[in-house]
């Protein structure tokens, strides 16, 4: 569906992306992750020809992206939506199918996004957040695209709007919808994708399915806060089931292969520990162990 052969973006003599090298499979729901900066909405603009890329090839549907073949088979939710504000939702929704060669029908397309008789009637510049994030969803999928992007698309819903809006994400995978996706909801992508791309610097530096992602970034672990010398929590690193010992601000993270016998010692030798969590491995961990500065013994 999509391809990116050694993609990269400079801007202002800094690059952006480096080096890029993936491809997107028919069907699938894919998450793009990493931390602010790390490149992905650089990366989803390219894919979309709305910029493009210093060296290298992107590639949608076997074709440049910039193509109106192209772009009549991709649809679109980014952060910021534009739309004519006088005009109403049912308007805009109209006008935009009038832009494609086979759109939605209408009635589906009001189906799926939820819109009330009376949000139907609502001037643009008269709704609400979440009702224009509602907006963007409708617009993305008016086209009837077969390969969707969404940036972000759950920022300012609600606990039900979100989970409305990923059961019609299963719908529209079931009619065989591709799908890829940016989050900063780390557990969204780990319920809903079915692959992880996770961005870190500009560059690809894990991918795979959110599992495999998991069992290769996480450890299980032991964290605590500790109110002694931190020598001894140090210490614990001399311990064959212990791999690593880390300080993140005031607690402490320390990665075992077993859990239980390290709960076991850390009591024998009355480490003056609090607020004990034991980690088994979340894609939250995954991230963080990515992101965050670590002291480590
Ligand atoms: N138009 C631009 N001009 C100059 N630098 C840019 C431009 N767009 C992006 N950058 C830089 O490229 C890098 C990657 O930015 P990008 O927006 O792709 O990151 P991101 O992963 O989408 O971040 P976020 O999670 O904050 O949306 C950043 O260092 C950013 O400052």
């Amino acid at each position: 569906m999509a391809e990116l052969k050694g993609v990269t973006k400079v801007f202002k003599g800094k690059k952006a992306v480096d080096d890029l090298n993936f491809s997107i499979r028919k069907g699938e729901i894919t998450a793009i992750l990493g931390p602010n900066g790390a490149g992905k909405s650089t990366t989803i603009k390219m894919l979309l020809g709305l910029l493009e890329p210093s060296t290298g090839s992107v590639r949608v549907f076997n074709q440049k992206p910039k193509e109106k073949k192209v772009l009549e088979r991709i649809g679109a939710m980014l952060q910021e939506v534009s739309v004519i504000d006088a005009l109403t939702v049912k308007e805009i929704l109209q006008l935009f199918r009038s832009y494609y060669p086979k759109p939605l029908p209408y009635e589906e397309l009001v189906t799926i996004t939820g819109f009330t008789k009376e949000e139907l009637k609502k001037r643009a510049e008269k709704l609400s957040a979440g009702q224009k994030r509602r907006l963007a969803f409708a617009l993305a999928l008016a086209g009837d695209p077969d390969l969707l992007f969404f940036d972000e698309p759950t920022v300012g819903m609600d606990v039900t709007s979100r989970s409305l809006f990923w059961k019609t994400i299963d719908d529209l995978k079931a009619r065989g919808k591709t799908i890829i996706f940016t989050t900063h909801y780390l557990q969204e992508a780990d319920d809903v994708a079915e692959r992880i791309i996770l961005f870190h610097n500009g560059a690809v530096i894990e991918d795979g399915t959110p599992a495999e992602i998991k069992s290769r970034l996480t450890k299980k672990a032991v964290t605590f806060k500790h109110f002694g010398q931190k020598e001894a929590v140090f210490a614990l690193k001399k311990l064959p089931i212990v791999s690593k010992v880390i300080a993140n601000g005031d607690r402490f993270i320390v990665e075992t292969s077993d859990t239980d016998a390290l709960l076991r010692i850390l009591f024998e030798r009355q480490l003056p520990v609090k607020e004990i969590d034991i980690e088994q491995g979340r894609l939250e961990d995954a991230f963080e162990r990515l992101t965050v500065k670590e002291e480590v013994i």
